[in-house]
């Protein structure tokens, strides 16, 4: 389970050369940024819904189209999702005020 992203990552560095009439990832990947940042913007609005509703099983489901289309938008840009994790990992353990604080000019 905890190697999801990395594989979903590898699945599609694939999908970029694949045949765009039988692959969806394949089609968003060899199209324009814009349609994949519009799918990232319809998904988090699907989230907004879904949370709105307190419809808890709908919020995991839009997540995960939420995400997905993110790892798109990662492998498009040549970006892997490892950079995303080692992101987080560096942050863990830093509360988000602290950090905030350093941020602001004293
Ligand atoms: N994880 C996913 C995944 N999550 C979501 N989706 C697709 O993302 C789309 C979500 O967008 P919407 O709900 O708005 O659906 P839609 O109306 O059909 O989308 P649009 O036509 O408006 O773009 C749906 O078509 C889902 O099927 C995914 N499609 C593929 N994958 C993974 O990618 C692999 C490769 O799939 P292909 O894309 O077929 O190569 C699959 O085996 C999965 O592992």
């Amino acid at each position: 389970m905890n190697d999801i992203l990395p594989a979903l990552a590898d699945m599609l560095e694939q999908r970029r050369s694949a045949d765009a009439a039988t692959s969806y990832t394949a089609k968003l990947l060899q199209g324009d940024t814009e349609k994949i940042l519009k799918k990232i913007i319809e998904e988090a609005g699907e989230v907004l819904m879904a949370a709105k509703d307190g419809d808890r099983e709908h919020l995991v489901y839009e997540t995960a189209d939420l995400w997905f289309h993110s790892m798109i938008l990662l492998a498009q840009q040549g970006i892997r999702v490892e950079n995303v994790l080692a992101e987080l990992a560096r942050r863990q353990g830093v509360s988000g005020l602290a950090e905030k604080a350093a941020r602001q000019p004293s």
